[in-house]
């Protein structure tokens, strides 16, 4: 799916958060990585409508995310760096049938999609947990399947492994790697872009790198100077 930026900037009362920018991602794994405050978050929420540029267009699959906001949005799904906050009904395979009871969908559809995404993500035996009694990995993983089981093209994580231990860190690196949705990660968690295709750097709204991950990083210690 091509998400291709044209001159887009975003403003916050005034103040430049994006400067102009443009760019074509089209790669199946791409990294996000900057220090805090530089303009991460507002980028990636550009590509799925969540934020509008200021100037500039931002087109995903040639679906603008003004004039084609709701069709733009349904085809990258966002998952929050809080996921918990996202997630709508307590118990969670109620949360995942929410999602898709809008889509007029029959209630045996809806049904079978739910059991599907739950045993995709190896989370069927907590289809009737409570959301807030997940523990942070078991976290992530539903806020996944609850995004995917609406079958959006893209996948946009926030900080996936924030706040996860080591064995729930690798979890999420292992389900990310074998996503076959496009993916687009933001990251402090530096290791996890191993393997990635292509690795952007922010640095205060503007990306001072795009490359390997390997590159962006090397970049990134720079600016950061450690
Ligand atoms: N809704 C908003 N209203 C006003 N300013 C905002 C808004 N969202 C972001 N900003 C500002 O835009 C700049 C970029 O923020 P953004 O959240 O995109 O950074 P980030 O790189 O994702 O940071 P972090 O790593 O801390 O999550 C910051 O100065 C932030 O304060």
């Amino acid at each position: 799916m091509d998400i291709v930026f044209s001159d887009a900037s975003v403003s916050f009362a005034g103040r430049q958060a994006i400067h102009p920018v443009s760019v074509a991602l089209t790669e199946r794994r791409i990294g996000i990585i900057g220090l805090n405050g530089s303009g991460k978050t507002t980028f990636a929420r550009m590509i799925n409508a969540l934020v509008r540029p200021t100037a500039g267009r931002v087109t995903i699959g040639g679906l603008d995310t003004v004039t084609d906001e709701e069709a733009a949005r349904g085809r990258a799904g966002f998952i929050f760096q809080n996921p918990q906050h996202q997630m709508i009904l307590p118990v969670l395979a109620e949360d995942i049938a929410f999602g898709l009871k809008n889509r007029g969908l029959s209630k045996e559809e809806v049904a079978q999609r739910t059991e599907a995404v739950l045993e995709r993500f190896a989370i069927a035996h907590l289809a009737k947990r409570r959301i807030h009694e997940l523990s942070g990995g078991e976290t992530q993983l539903a806020a996944i399947a609850s995004v995917l089981v609406t079958r959006p093209d893209i996948l946009i994580l926030d900080e996936p492994t924030n706040q996860l231990d080591l064995k729930n860190r690798s979890l999420i690196e292992q389900t990310i790697a074998a996503l076959p949705e496009q993916a687009i990660v933001i990251t402090h968690d530096l290791p996890l872009l191993d393997g990635f295709d292509r690795v952007l750097l922010f640095h205060e709204g503007r990306i001072a790198a795009d490359g390997t991950p390997a590159d962006a990083i090397r970049i990134y210690r720079e600016i950061a100077a450690c």
